[in-house]
């Protein structure tokens, strides 16, 4: 089946579109990577979302997961063409969208106890409409229902990419959030061990963002991080920060390392007369820092550390993480042989392939739901949804 993975994460700076072919044979699906593009949002729009999901007003969240539907779609038609297909020729998309919002510990309401949720949005109604093709997205929410954190998701995904029969692996993302996979030796998903360890781009972005009156949004290979030395200080206090300390299952987004964290430590960074590159360079060793306290929650050797996400191109944060694993070897995705910026909407192809099957794909040791489910919403395209010969496999 080829299908089509999209993906806009947490940083929002566009959606990822990858387009593979999917086998599945003993109730196992392998994936052939056939091509990747990205669609870049401007700044403004980057802007738009960043503001949307912390203030939003019901009704510029209303029309934005329409207009992001339409943008979603174009990803998809994209990479469709530039591997010289058309939209006849794909079966399957399965879209993350863009989260706006992630409240993975809930609140409660009375009469009903914990209420958990997370928004992403765009429209898959949309999407199957301009491209004609079937669309599964909302992933999230039905692992929340069955009282997990919905989040992370990917984890499933890695285990089917890195699992080795002879090394224990640690698979990290650094996208705007980080988060950890980590694989023992000849196991499978059912043993793997993943949270979100916080700090990714996300602070580092803002930062660039505030200091640069908005002209620049991130810090291109790490170069200006580089000039800095770590404040031992200040990286104490943000090793102190209560979601590094939290038990697993945890899972984060910009709710609490978006503005207004950043803006307390820009705050900070003044009190202290620190510069700008101190800051960044202390940012930097936090994250690779957060990323190495994860041993705290795994028992086991690790052989491997393979990096994924827009991170593995910051040099402060890659030479952090070496010194944190050392002598693990810290590899990237792209040294395995997968793609670091396309692995994510590789992994939605995937979830909404493995969905069409009947087949759950939460981890419930992850997310810490009560029991495996299957993930996602159909909406069918212009020729109904594939119909599979479903066999039932966990
Ligand atoms: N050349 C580069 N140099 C430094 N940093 C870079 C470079 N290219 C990308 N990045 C960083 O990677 C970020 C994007 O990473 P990525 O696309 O993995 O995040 P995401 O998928 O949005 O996040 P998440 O995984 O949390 O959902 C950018 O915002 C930027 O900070
Ligand atoms: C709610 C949400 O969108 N979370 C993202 C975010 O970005 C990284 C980390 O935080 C992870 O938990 C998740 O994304 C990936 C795709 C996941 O679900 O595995």
């Amino acid at each position: 089946m080829k299908v089509v993975g999209l993906m806009s994460g947490t940083s929002a700076d566009g959606v990822d579109a990858a387009l593979v072919n999917i086998v599945r044979r003993g109730g196992i699906s392998r994936i052939t990577p056939l091509a990747f593009a990205s669609l870049p949002y401007s700044r403004t729009l980057q802007q738009r979302l960043v503001e949307l999901s912390l203030h939003g007003q019901v009704a510029e969240i209303c029309h934005m997961n329409a207009y992001l539907g339409e943008l979603f779609a174009n990803a998809a038609l994209r990479v469709i063409r530039k591997a010289n297909y058309r939209a006849t020729d794909i079966q399957l998309i399965g879209s993350h969208g863009q989260t706006i919002h992630h409240l993975p510990k809930g609140i409660r309401e009375p009469g009903v106890g914990v209420v958990r949720s997370t928004l992403q949005i765009g429209e898959p109604a949309v999407i199957a409409e301009r491209t004609g093709i079937t669309t599964v997205a909302n992933f999230r929410p039905r692992d929340m229902a069955a009282g997990g954190e919905g989040a992370p998701l990917v984890p499933y995904a890695h285990a089917m990419a890195f699992r080795h029969p002879r090394r224990c692996r640690l698979v990290v993302n650094i996208g705007g959030i980080s988060n950890v996979t980590y694989l023992p030796a000849g196991g499978g998903v059912q043993d793997l061990r993943a949270f979100d360890t916080g700090p990714g781009n996300m602070v580092l972005d803002a930062i660039m963002r505030v200091v640069t009156q908005g002209k620049r949004s991130y810090d291109v290979g790490g170069r200006m991080a580089r000039q800095g030395t770590v404040n031992e200080a200040l990286l104490r206090e943000l090793m102190a920060h209560p979601f590094l300390i939290r038990r697993p299952p945890k899972s984060t987004g910009r709710e609490e390392f978006g503005a207004p964290f950043v803006q307390a430590l820009v705050a900070r960074q003044r009190t202290l007369r620190l510069s700008v590159e101190v800051l960044l360079a202390t940012c930097a060793a936090w994250t690779a820092e957060a990323i190495g306290s994860c041993r705290r929650w795994i028992s086991g050797e690790i052989d491997d550390v393979i990096v994924g996400g827009g991170g593995v191109y910051n040099r402060a944060i890659m030479d952090a993480l070496r010194g944190v694993f050392a002598p693990a070897p810290v590899l990237t995705f792209d040294d395995c042989g997968w793609s670091s910026k396309a692995f994510e909407a590789t992994a939605f192809a995937l979830l909404a392939h493995d969905m069409l099957y009947g087949q759950c794909t939460n981890v419930p040791g992850v997310t810490g739901a009560r029991h495996p489910v299957v993930l996602g919403s159909v909406v069918p395209g212009g020729a109904g949804v594939p119909v599979i010969q479903a066999r039932r496999s966990r």
